[in-house]
């Protein structure tokens, strides 16, 4: 761990402080001695496997020691996230005494914020400006402030609602501040019983909803009438799209400042932050690489007319839900001992919206929570793609190194004039320049700097890579959320969602690095082993499709695969299993969960092996022989009102027939048969003492599966499982059946 980070000079006054999570001791000592159970069962699968008598006892052997050894990897490669977890806190009311800052000045740092989306009927616009609108209220220098919007879409919508959200912006921004409001996403704060119902607060609301209905007719008709444009200037803007045969795969670069902060103020007479559209140009015939892309452009456009040193990234529905936030994250970033070093600072994603017991499992809380403080007393976390301040310069090369640029406009240490307005000829010529698709082809540029790994995923993988460049990350967790976004409320989105990640990793993983990641290129084996983990994540769903079909298939003919109640072995699978569950449930519920939150996370994980885990690792490697393409699949925001109550009430969502659902529906099917078929002989007084565990595997199994049951006999409503799904699965069923039928019955 890094105790450099820790120490701070006697005198200064304390900007942030680290504590060592106590658990990691205890943490340690399990590891070991899990390790040496694992060992132990590894050998006695070993041998059983050295002295099998038929072929069929052969096969069964090695196919627990091959998936037992995949597991014990996986399971190796999770330690790194519980060795050195730690907590941090942060003093930003320390910040002008300890940077000798003057009291009222605008010495902050300025501040990028590049937010993306990508389609206004799947996010929605009003959604996109609550969000800016939370960012632009910070507490924080206004005129310090610039916010570009970056949209995938190439629509006018959009940037219809950019503009509308600029106008509104004089009278929220004011606002805020009087009332020294929280919650500064309109959205969120007029959706809450807001406490002073002033008359003001009536007419800023009134502001608030005419502002909606203007979105909401352009979003019905997806133009921009000349009854919705009130000056010369938004006209030339909507011109683009009248002007050149404009599509959304296919326009040139749209650059708009909306709002530029030497010139416009609000109706108190207070400066403005920057806000500035921007929808790169995009061509049938070149990639564009979806987020990462689109964050590159970002970075170089900022460059031109801004140049922060410090970047904010945020997608469309994430709102920051504290004015504070950027203080925090200058407690790290301004720490005369940090500073040289540190890449970035994640703030965990939180999914507001979930359901009480977290049907989905959305909340992700080991990805965005809980190993993120584990990796913060390594290197530190990696970046998870939205809720996180970088260092501009880590982009540039390692902290002693930076690349040279063909264009020295963009790299971190050339200094915007800030008496030539951002608007100026020569300003946007460039920024137009560089916001073009082909920029990144064959310069340095493309290659050496930016969000990289990024065709499918820029997220996790970016900070790896970061991180192998020398530099380190903090996670920053305060105890108010910092930034809230929504989580899919249907199945099908939910594992569209890992689905996409698990293609990202993979991707990731054979483009960037050496197959073994082990302690390379600098990194330590902590970290590569994080690495490792996070790639590996996709190949789960082996040991898990074995786990799920063989011993119930098994069981189904009488044929024990695991060790009796009276052999020593059996023992050991109790303790592994206990172990791992028990271990996992109480880092779960130290982080703030509820065990049925836990029981609904270790479903979840289940299903994600025997659907999108599968799935993703298909579709990535028909991508790679060329059989397929793949696109990004956004997940989509707009919620239909009987799907949320459904979700309200807890129910799963199937809903539209999908493949995605047979290998889990077959799953289901077989676990029950077998489990029924195992109790009728019980019933009938046959000794079960070899298939206890196969029973117990297969009711587990069954208890997980009791809403797809229900979703597959019981249920009437849109959100069941359609007919389809389910016959095709049963078939499928059927055939397994048939297909381990001829060797298990030789064997007996
Ligand atoms: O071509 C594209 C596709 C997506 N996006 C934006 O990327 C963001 C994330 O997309 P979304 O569908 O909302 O992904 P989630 O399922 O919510 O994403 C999680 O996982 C993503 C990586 O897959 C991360 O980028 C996100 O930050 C993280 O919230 C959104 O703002 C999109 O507008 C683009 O800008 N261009
Ligand atoms: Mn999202």
């Amino acid at each position: 761990m890094d105790q450099s980070l820790n120490s701070f000079p006697s005198r200064a006054p304390l900007l942030h402080r680290l504590r060592p999570a106590r658990r990691t001791a205890f943490n340690r000592m399990f590891a070991a001695v899990y390790f040496c159970a694992i060992l132990v069962l590894l050998y006695l699968h070993a041998l059983k496997l050295i002295h099998s008598t038929t072929f069929t006892s052969f096969i069964i052997s090695l196919s627990f020691l091959v998936s037992d050894t995949f597991l014990a990897f996986l399971w190796i490669t999770r330690q790194c996230f519980l060795m050195t977890i730690v907590y941090r806190d942060e003093y930003p009311e320390n910040l002008h005494e300890a940077l000798l800052l003057k009291k009222s000045s605008s010495d902050f740092p300025a501040l990028d914020v590049f937010v993306c989306t990508a389609d206004p009927y799947k996010e929605p616009p009003m959604r996109l400006v609550s969000t800016v609108l939370s960012i632009m209220a910070y507490d924080y220098p206004t005129e310090n402030i610039s916010i570009y919007v970056s949209d995938d879409g190439g629509s006018q919508v959009t940037l219809f609602a950019c503009m509308e959200a600029a106008k509104f912006a004089c009278y929220w921004l004011p606002f805020c501040r009087k009332n020294n409001i929280i919650k500064r996403s309109p959205e969120a704060y007029f959706a809450t019983n807001y406490s002073s119902c002033s008359s003001h607060t009536k007419e800023i609301q009134k502001i608030y909803e005419s502002m909606e209905e203007r979105i909401e007719n352009v979003l019905e008709t997806g133009k921009v009438g000349g009854e919705n444009i009130t000056e010369e200037l938004e006209r030339r803007a909507f011109s683009n799209w009248t002007d050149h045969g404009f599509i959304r795969q296919h326009h040139p670069t749209v650059i708009q400042v909306l709002l530029e902060s030497g010139k416009n103020k609000d109706v108190t007479n207070h400066l403005m932050p920057n806000l500035i559209y921007v929808s790169r140009e995009k061509s049938r015939t070149s990639t564009h690489n979806f987020k990462a892309g689109a964050l590159n452009v970002l970075l170089r456009v900022s460059a031109t007319m801004t140049n922060a040193p410090i970047i904010l990234n945020l997608d469309c529905d994430m709102y920051s839900n504290d004015p504070r936030t950027p203080l925090r994250a200058l407690c790290y970033l301004l720490d005369p001992k940090l500073m040289s070093q540190l890449a970035y600072v994640q703030f965990p994603q939180i999914f507001h919206g979930i359901n009480k017991n977290d049907t989905y499992g959305c909340e992700y809380k080991r990805v965005f929570f809980s190993n993120p403080l584990g990796l913060d007393g390594m290197l530190g976390p990696n970046y998870v793609g939205t809720g996180c301040f970088f260092n501009r310069r880590a982009f540039f090369g390692g902290p002693s190194t930076i690349v040279p640029l063909e264009i020295p406009e963009l790299g971190p240490d050339s200094v915007v004039d800030k008496s030539m307005q951002i608007q100026s000829q020569s300003v946007l010529e460039l920024a137009h320049k560089v916001a073009g698709c082909n920029y990144e082809y064959k310069t340095k540029w493309g290659y050496e700097v930016g969000f990289r790994y990024g065709s499918l995923i820029e997220d996790f993988f970016t900070g790896f890579r970061l991180q192998c460049e020398g530099w380190r990350s903090v996670f920053c967790n305060p105890k108010r959320p910092a930034f809230l976004g929504d989580a899919p409320i249907n199945l099908i989105d939910a594992l569209n969602q890992v689905q996409r990640w698990n293609i990202g990793a993979l991707q990731a993983y054979f483009s960037s690095f050496s197959p073994l990641t082990f302690g390379t290129r600098s990194l330590g084996p902590f970290m590569g082993l994080a690495y490792t983990h996070y790639c590996l994540w996709p190949t789960w769903f082996i040991p898990l499709t074995l786990y799920a079909f063989l011993p119930q298939l098994s069981l189904l003919h009488g044929v024990s695969v695991f060790p009796k109640l009276s052999e020593p072995s059996f023992i050991l699978y109790v303790f592994l299993v206990l172990g791992a569950y028990g271990q996992d449930l109480i880092e779960f519920l130290i982080e703030e969960g509820t065990i049925q939150k836990w029981w609904n996370d270790q479903r979840m994980w289940m299903i994600r092996g025997l659907s999108a885990f599968g799935y993703g690792c298909l579709v990535f490697f028909l991508k790679c022989l060329g059989i397929s393409t793949y696109g990004f699949g956004l997940t989509s925001k707009v919620i239909d009102d009987e799907q949320s109550k459904r979700y309200g009430q807890g129910m799963f969502e199937f809903g539209a027939s999908s493949n995605i659902f047979v290998p889990l529906i077959t799953a289901a099917i077989i676990n029950l048969v077998s489990f029924l078929m195992g109790l009728v002989q019980v019933l009938r007084g046959r000794k079960m003492e070899g298939l206890f565990l196969q029973m117990f595997l297969a009711g587990f199994v069954v208890l997980n599966a009791l809403p797809i049951y229900e979703a597959m006999v019981l249920r009437n409503d849109k959100g069941r499982i359609p007919f389809k799904t389910t016959a095709t699965s049963t078939c499928l069923a059927l055939a397994l059946y048939g297909l381990v039928s001829l060797p298990l019955r030789n064997r007996n």
